[in-house]
């Protein structure tokens, strides 16, 4: 299972820092490679994986942020990349799916690790655990697999132990995935970070300073990397002592805000 190492409690980014990264990352698009997660730091989180809603605007400022970087912009997600791009369509961003573990290459090709058998039985025993546990629920990603339990917390031990069974019965080539109110087993051949520093080898985004925003256990293989790096890592939430990431949002919408005003001062 993927585990943030404790550090720092995540300080807030002051208002004047705030102002200083926005104004620099408006003048100097150059210097800049942003990493976008989505779920929790995009978007608000929402009781089911499909509840989510794309506020108004939030692509086309995107796709804006994104030409205005030169195509250094990247979403890096948990989702599968081919539900990524239904979330921002018409507009394709480079996306890394799957916690990392597929990635869309600026050349269109998609590298993802191909689901073994073990998994696909692993996956089919999996979709029938709702019938046990009533309220959890089943998402097939494709290449990996999530069951939530955000509507019945009190579920989670059983959740957990079904997951244990699962990860040991799914074999070499796959890893336990810990998130908010969610278990998911997915491959190990990569990670959020390994998947940025793929990024970070091709342009547009060689040579750039990489700041990445998220919010979860998943985000802070990304957080590592960026901290190596000398970029700039932002958690979203609440102030935590979980996170490697050494500047904080406090909610998806001042994500959302911050890009605005990144958009507004380079016009
Ligand atoms: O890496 P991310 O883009 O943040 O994706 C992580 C997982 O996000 C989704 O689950 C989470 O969001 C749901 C909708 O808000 C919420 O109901 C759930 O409790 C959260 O865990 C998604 O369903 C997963 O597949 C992603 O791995």
């Amino acid at each position: 299972m993927t585990n943030a190492q404790t550090t720092e409690i995540s300080e807030p980014l002051p208002r004047e820092t705030i102002a200083n990264l926005i104004a620099a990352i408006a003048s100097q698009p150059e210097r800049y490679a942003l990493f976008f997660d989505i779920d929790g730091t995009l978007l608000d989180l929402a009781e089911t994986p499909d509840a989510i809603t794309v506020p108004n605007g939030l692509t086309d400022d995107l796709k804006a942020l994104s030409h205005h970087l030169d195509g250094a912009l990247a979403l890096v997600t948990g989702r599968a990349l081919s539900y990524a791009d239904t979330l921002f369509f018409p507009h394709r961003f480079p996306i890394a799916g799957l916690h990392g573990t597929e990635r869309r290459m600026l050349d269109g090709q998609i590298i993802r690790a191909e689901p073994t058998a073990e998994f696909l039985d692993v996956k089919q025993r999996l979709a029938t655990l709702p019938e046990s546990f009533p309220g959890v629920l089943v998402e097939d990603k494709g290449g990996a697999v999530a069951v939530h339990f955000r509507q019945v917390p009190e579920l989670a031990d059983h959740v957990g132990e079904a997951m244990r069974v699962a990860i040991a019965k799914a074999g070499p080539g796959y890893e336990l995935q810990r998130g908010k109110m969610v278990l998911e087993i997915r491959p190990d051949s990569a990670d959020k970070g390994r998947a940025l520093d793929a990024y970070l080898a091709e342009a547009p985004f060689a040579g750039r300073i990489p700041v990445a925003f998220g919010d979860d256990v998943t985000d802070e293989a990304m957080f590592k990397l960026v901290n190596a790096k000398g970029g700039i890592s932002i958690h979203i939430g609440a102030p935590t002592d979980s996170t490697l990431a050494r500047k904080r949002l406090s909610k998806p919408q001042a994500v959302r805000d911050m890009i605005a005003t990144i958009l507004r001062k380079q016009l």
